[in-house]
């Protein structure tokens, strides 16, 4: 027994000099600055409950590239919008690839768009780019149409009954519909409860995935035990394969039923552009509607909510929106707000861009990887493998970029100065060099677009329509609490009053 102790602890000790070795030893004459990591854990117990903000000061000790260790995985946080264009547009065949861990792979094992690599990824974002175009902007605009009507329908029965109005609850359903009817030509019923029908088939199991793992696990970023945690996970892990499940459905149904002349939907051009040999393209497929759930509902409903959360606070911007689309539906004589009336309504999109910046719903976006070993500027080095992230909340707070960051102004994005170098898609949204809430280069958001007219077309007819005001008529709660999505910490409601329009 004593010989097994002594094994054991000597084990140990080569175990804890070899990881102390890792994290100390010099890289690089050009090596990032950071905070000291002990062995094992790095620099995880220097974070708290609200990582970003923990990040955040240690900008203000390191600049604004610096490394911390997630345990053992050599982490980049980057929060100047300048080194993000060199790093992610300028360089970015050495960080288009996302980091191998196993909450990454576990599930979609690196297929799909959201967390495939190398040549597979530049494939796959292909491919999701066409068939997002092939889908054409009109079919989009009248799925998401569509669930505008169904949501002013529910909003106006609550509106009568004078009842408190959950935007959490109805914001989820409207972004959930409408990938669903994107996706599988699927309708969701006015009446649906998102927690008994169809929508809670693919929702449950997806927010028990986020939850579980999409924060981070320790078992992910150790070394030692990231074999054992993949393993563990496609043992005992129950709720991928569900999402599996509920996919295979409508996949089968598709190949049932599909017409390869005349698409109905996302799925079935996804279809027709993999095809159906082999296992590949079918993991392809499931992954890439997966990833649409995913990236594409929580992170627009949430945006949503705190939409509904700065108007309850600040009625009067809330009443500038609503007089800016009044006055202007009165002069084309429509009652309704369409989305090709965007360019003539600036302040309804300064006030969404400015909900992106005060309240960005991806504390981190997803996280990149460094694929070969690459100083930038000739004074920051980064070896191959680092993980890379983007603080967000640290660039929206930045006063050299946003003046009175602290304030909810949304007329700061009204004198546009376009500064940048992006493309024309995101240089026509990104009127600030600093304001990227889709990341920028080759492998930002490729939902940017459909995310901008689900929130615009919902925004504009909720402010035309209705007032909102809180509960108990005092301000409501902005605290926010950390996860996959930034959230507001208290679940609200608010009341809703017919406006005269
Ligand atoms: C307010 C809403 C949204 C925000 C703030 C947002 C933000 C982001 C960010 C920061 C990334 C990481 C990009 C990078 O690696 O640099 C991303 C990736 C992605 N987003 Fe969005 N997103 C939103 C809505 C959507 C929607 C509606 C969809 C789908 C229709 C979508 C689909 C995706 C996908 C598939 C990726 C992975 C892209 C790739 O790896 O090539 N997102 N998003």
């Amino acid at each position: 027994m004593i010989m097994l102790i002594k094994v054991f602890v000597l084990l140990l000790v080569v175990y804890i000099l070899h990881n102390s070795y890792k994290k100390y030893k010099k890289l690089d004459k050009n090596e990032l600055k950071g905070p000291t990591p002990i062995p094992v854990l790095g620099n995880l117990h220097q974070l708290s409950s609200l990582p970003h903000r923990d990040l955040s000061k240690m900008t203000k000790d390191y600049g604004d590239i610096f490394r911390v260790w997630f345990a053992d995985l050599y982490t980049v946080v980057i929060s100047d919008p300048v080194l993000i264009r060199k790093i992610y547009v300028e360089n970015h065949e050495s960080f288009r690839d996302r980091p191998k861990i196993p909450s990454m792979k576990y599930g979609t094992y690196y297929h799909g768009t959201a967390a495939s690599m190398g040549e597979d990824w530049v494939r796959n974002r292909g491919i999701v780019s066409s068939a997002m175009r092939k889908s054409n902007i009109k079919h989009i605009y009248e799925v998401i149409n569509n669930q505008v009507d169904v949501l002013m329908s529910t909003m106006k029965k609550y509106e009568k009954r004078s009842e408190p109005f959950e935007p959490r609850y109805y914001m989820t359903k409207y972004t959930m519909a409408a990938m669903f009817k994107y996706i599988f030509n699927e309708d969701i019923g006015e009446d649906e409860d998102i927690h008994t029908g169809e929508i809670q088939k693919i929702m449950g199991p997806m927010n028990q995935v986020m939850e579980d793992f999409g924060t981070g696990s320790l078992f992910d970023v150790l070394e030692i035990s990231q074999t054992f945690y993949l393993k563990w996970l496609e043992l005992t892990e129950k709720n991928f394969p569900l999402l599996l499940k509920f996919f295979n459905g409508r996949y089968e149904q598709h190949l049932e039923t599909i017409k390869p002349e005349s698409p109905r939907d996302l799925l079935d051009i996804l279809i027709n552009e993999y095809g159906t040999n082999t296992h590949d393209d079918y993991l392809n497929i499931a992954s890439t509607v997966l990833d649409f759930f995913f990236a594409g509902t929580d992170t627009s409903s949430t945006t949503l909510e705190y939409l509904f959360l700065m108007m309850a606070n600040y009625p009067e911007i809330q009443d500038k929106v609503h007089q800016e689309v009044k006055s202007y539906l009165k002069q084309i004589g429509k009652d309704k707000v369409e989305l090709n009336d965007r360019q003539s309504l600036p302040y309804v999109v300064a006030v969404i861009k400015e909900t992106l910046r005060f309240k960005p719903v991806t504390p981190f976006g997803v996280p990149r990887s460094c694929v070969n070993e690459i100083t930038i500027d000739e004074k920051y080095f980064i070896p191959k493998g680092a993980q890379v992230i983007i603080n967000y909340p640290s660039i929206f707070e930045n006063e050299k970029y946003f003046k009175n960051a602290n304030q909810f102004d949304p007329s700061r994005f009204l004198q546009t100065t376009t500064t940048n170098t992006a493309s024309n898609e995101e240089s026509s949204f990104n009127s600030n060099l600093a304001f990227i809430p889709f990341s920028i280069g080759p492998r930002n958001c490729v939902g940017m677009q459909f995310a901008q007219d689900e929130l615009f077309l919902a925004f504009a007819n909720i402010v035309l329509n209705f007032t909102i005001k809180s509960v108990d008529g005092k301000k409501i709660d902005e605290t926010i609490s950390y996860g996959v999505t930034l959230k507001p910490k208290t679940r609200f409601k608010v009341l809703l009053e017919k406006r005269l329009i």
